[in-house]
């Protein structure tokens, strides 16, 4: 397998969608999380205003989400290329800056946006430049470092891009912990997973642009120029595909960029979801309560902790309004319990260790898991014959 593929494995597995299927394992905070995530969103802000000038200058592609540049664009491209009249528009939001805001009524449980095939980019999508195409796809590139390059070689192309308007809407600087310095996660993320998962998801888009400018950027610089092709504008690229990819249950996991779905924003209060609708054959979610004309429309982008949220969406729900929120609590058995030896054995029956086991604690609760643990830790001596059953 080609090295990119192997790199790419482990971002693969925790890349975040619009579905609920593609809810992986949970990170949560060693720290109180509202703390460390309040002092995330301010940082953010001071981040994105220091970072915006760098990129400013980089990246003569995309828009400023604070304003609705480009939107109006978007959405006359949209409905030349397929997209039939919509009962939303983008308008600017509170949560989220721009979003999907109801037209007209719209009722619960009624399908709505209905995006065709044809407007979905994926990694089998049509290349503008089909050597590129063909030279990665040569070389057995993974989908998701396929669908970055994919991306940044259509944005390079401007107008002469079949995806221009669409790219010109997307954020310049997509909100995403990629973009912050490692004094900046040791910082603000002290003592929490999402740190070292943050750090992880940097390296790993950094390993996988070095195989890629390595292996095939370096051999073919006329297709991939690096003033293009740089760690700069990859970047970009993962956090627009990370935070805005979704998951297409029906249409085998196909996994795409469906342009107008991706300007909804999440809300942690509704539980729908965008998927393939066969009988319409196209890109839907049935709301699940009723829409005023001027109220924004939201999706779930799954059922996710704050900390999650902040990892792939670089954003935080307001404090007490995620339910789904929580935080992981590392347990272990003291050596100095008087029954450590058979308490010991009794975990390894179920595969557990001594040392720090760690189970996650919701608003809504905890696991079984974590309740038996702890019972089994507490027991006194004279339990011992009920130790593995516990
Ligand atoms: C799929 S896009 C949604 C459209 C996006 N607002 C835009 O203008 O392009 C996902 C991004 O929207 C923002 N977002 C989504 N839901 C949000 C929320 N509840 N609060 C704040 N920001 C949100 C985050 O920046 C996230 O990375």
């Amino acid at each position: 397998m080609a090295e990119a593929s192997r790199t790419f494995h482990a971002t693969l597995f925790s890349l975040p969608t619009f579905s609920p299927r593609f809810h992986f394992k949970l990170s949560y905070s060693h720290s109180h999380p509202s703390l460390h995530l309040k002092r995330a969103r301010s940082v953010q802000r001071s981040i994105s205003e220091t970072k915006t000038m760098s990129l400013n200058t980089t990246l003569p592609w995309g828009c400023d989400i604070d304003s609705l540049e480009n939107a109006e664009a978007l959405q006359n491209w949209l409905s030349d290329s397929g997209l039939p009249p919509q009962k939303v528009g983008i308008n600017k939001v509170e949560m989220g800056k721009r979003g999907l805001v109801a037209l007209k009524k719209i009722n619960r449980g009624e399908k709505i946006l209905f995006v065709p095939p044809s407007l979905l980019i994926s990694s089998d999508s049509d290349w503008s430049s089909p050597v590129a195409g063909h030279v990665l796809k040569q070389q057995n590139v993974a989908d998701l470092p396929l669908l970055a390059t994919y991306l940044i070689s259509e944005a390079n192309l401007q107008k002469s891009s079949r995806w221009s308007n669409y790219i010109s809407s997307l954020p310049r600087e997509p909100y995403s912990l990629l973009h912050w310095t490692r004094s900046e996660l040791d910082r603000y993320l002290k003592a929490s997973q999402i740190r070292l998962r943050a750090i992880e998801r940097i390296a790993d888009i950094t390993g996988t642009f070095d195989d890629l400018r390595r292996r095939i950027f370096s051999k073919h610089p006329h297709l991939f120029p690096k003033e293009v092709f740089n760690l700069v504008t990859f970047r970009w690229s993962f956090g627009i595909l990370l935070s805005r990819l979704v998951y297409l249950y029906s249409m085998d996991g196909k996994v795409a960029l469906v342009p107008w779905a991706d300007m909804l924003n999440h809300s942690c209060e509704v539980e729908t979801y965008l998927n393939y609708d066969k009988s319409s054959q196209a890109v839907v979610f049935t709301t699940d309560r009723a829409y005023q004309p001027g109220e924004q429309v939201f999706i779930s982008y799954g059922k996710k902790s704050n900390a999650e949220l902040l990892l792939s969406y670089g954003f935080v729900p307001k404090q007490g309004t995620n339910l789904n929120d929580s935080v992981e609590l590392p347990l272990s058995l003291k050596i100095s319990d008087k029954c450590y030896k058979q308490k010991l054995k009794a975990l390894m029956k179920h595969g557990l260790s001594a040392s720090s086991q760690c189970y996650p604690i919701q608003i809504s609760g905890w696991p079984l898991e974590l309740m038996a643990y702890a019972y089994l830790t507490v027991s006194p001596p004279s339990m011992s014959k009920q130790f593995e059953e516990v």
